[in-house]
């Protein structure tokens, strides 16, 4: 039984029953059923029906987003311009699917070579509760234009919106078994990835999913993508233009409430513009409209539960413990945390160790450069980086250096449809999005022909 809860004013939402063991084997053998069918439609039938999830997205957007509110307190205004966002990743890929799908020529010692992209079978994803519309979609997009069909484990606190996005591909005409969300408990995901009808698995979710998912893919020999936590650091170079950054900067940590896998967790700023930064920082965040997520004006709502609000609290506490002071915020109601600043962090703490899933930035002082960008790949995570800088082309030169799946300069790091998405060490592997996201669940098939 799983039973939701509004984690804003803590009233709870509703109760759902898991499916049993017959029920799964039924969806099942529907969604293996429906692959037959399914791959072999003109790719141009597919990407209508997910331009018409386009437009649903865009008709629907302000009752998913409400939705959105309710079970993970995610302000209204940042609700809409994910569904928004859910819009473009279904245009993307309606637009360049059969591009990225068409046969690859290459010339060999032969008449006629060629790569042709197959789909694999029945996918399952299994998703979090952050951005509970927006990671769903931009893995089936590219995953059912690819040719196959897909099963939905959603975090449990995010049920309803699971359920309406089953029914988002039903009223867009995509045929039943294409797309299920499966209300399962864990020994059945076990299961799931076990049965031969399913060929791969795509997680998002914590580092230790991501070991627990892997470790089952791999003994089922099944391929899996894992997009899993993020530790990015922010470095605040002398040369940074804070009045044209600031607001980026301040909200590479403030989105969605700090809930992001690729929010900026460490500033790592140099000395000489180390007070400069910290009070243009401070004035930017202790302007934040916070509070009632359904309020259109608010810009920090509420974490999505108050079991994940004491996990950081815990963190900053035990930082504080070591050293670190609190120069804005930390306070704690419930699940609704207070945009935080904490300074004097340094490399033993929680702070800089640990993913830290709420909105509380962690400052580090560093003397130069060097230090900083050292700093910042101090980490077992490697989503992403960013460097604020007015000189470019030194930045370029640092390129190969990053570790991380991700690396931008003077811009917070985020997907985009059309650039790939992913991490690397415990941040995960594989990619999503762009061409290489859809390339991740199809048989890249060698033909060889002789005349
Ligand atoms: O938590 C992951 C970040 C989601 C995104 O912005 O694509």
């Amino acid at each position: 039984m799983i039973t939701t809860k509004n984690p804003y004013t803590q009233k709870e939402l509703n109760t759902y029953h898991l499916i049993s063991d017959k029920e799964l084997k039924q969806k099942l053998e529907l969604a293996n059923e429906q692959f037959r069918s399914w791959k072999s439609l003109q790719i141009k039938d597919r990407t209508k029906l997910l331009s018409k999830v386009a437009e649903l997205l865009v008709e629907r957007k302000e009752t998913y987003a409400k939705l959105m509110t309710d079970e993970m307190g995610k302000p209204i205004t940042q609700g809409i311009a994910e569904i928004e966002k859910c819009a473009w990743v279904c245009g993307f890929y309606a637009k360049n699917a059969e591009n990225f799908l068409a046969d690859q020529l290459i010339e060999a010692d032969t008449y006629e070579s060629f790569i042709s992209y197959d789909p694999l079978g029945v996918i399952l994803a299994i998703m979090p509760w952050n951005y509970p519309f927006w990671q769903v979609m931009r893995f089936a997009a590219p995953t059912l234009m690819a040719g196959n069909t897909a099963l939905l484990k959603h975090a449990s606190s995010t049920t309803q919106c699971a359920i309406e996005i089953e029914k988002l591909f039903l009223d867009a005409g995509f045929p039943e078994g294409c797309f299920q969300t499966l209300l399962v408990s864990h020994q059945q995901i076990e299961d799931i990835i076990g049965n031969d009808i399913v060929k791969a698995v795509s997680l998002t979710g914590s580092e230790a999913a991501g070991r627990t998912i892997a470790e089952i893919a791999g003994k089922n020999l099944k391929k899996a993508v894992l997009e899993l936590g993020g530790n990015n650091a922010c470095i605040v170079l002398k040369d940074a233009d804070l009045e044209k950054y600031m607001d980026t900067m301040a909200w590479a940590r403030m989105q969605n409430a700090g809930q992001s896998c690729i929010a900026a967790k460490r500033f790592i700023v140099v000395e000489d513009i180390y007070h400069e930064f910290l009070s243009k920082f401070k004035t930017r965040i202790e302007s934040y409209v916070v509070g009632n997520p359904t309020d259109s004006k608010t810009e920090v709502g509420s974490m999505a539960s108050v079991s994940l609000a004491e996990e950081v609290e815990k963190q900053v506490k035990k930082s504080l413990d070591n050293g670190a002071t609190v120069l804005y915020g930390n306070q704690r109601d419930q699940a609704f945390y207070q945009p935080t600043i904490i300074e004097n962090v340094t490399k033993d703490m929680p702070l800089f160790r640990e993913e830290v899933f709420g909105p509380v930035a962690a400052i580090i002082k560093v003397k130069n450069e060097e230090e900083a960008y050292q700093l910042a790949s101090d980490t077992k995570f490697g989503l992403g980086s960013m460097v604020f800088t007015a000189d470019v082309d030194k930045a370029k030169r640092r390129i190969d250096q990053i570790a991380d799946g991700a690396f931008f300069i003077n811009e917070l790091v985020k997907s985009d449809p059309r650039l790939p998405f992913g991490g690397t060490n415990a941040s995960g592997y594989g990619r999503e999005l762009s061409k290489e996201g859809m390339m991740e669940f199809v048989n890249v098939k060698t033909v060889y022909i002789r005349k």
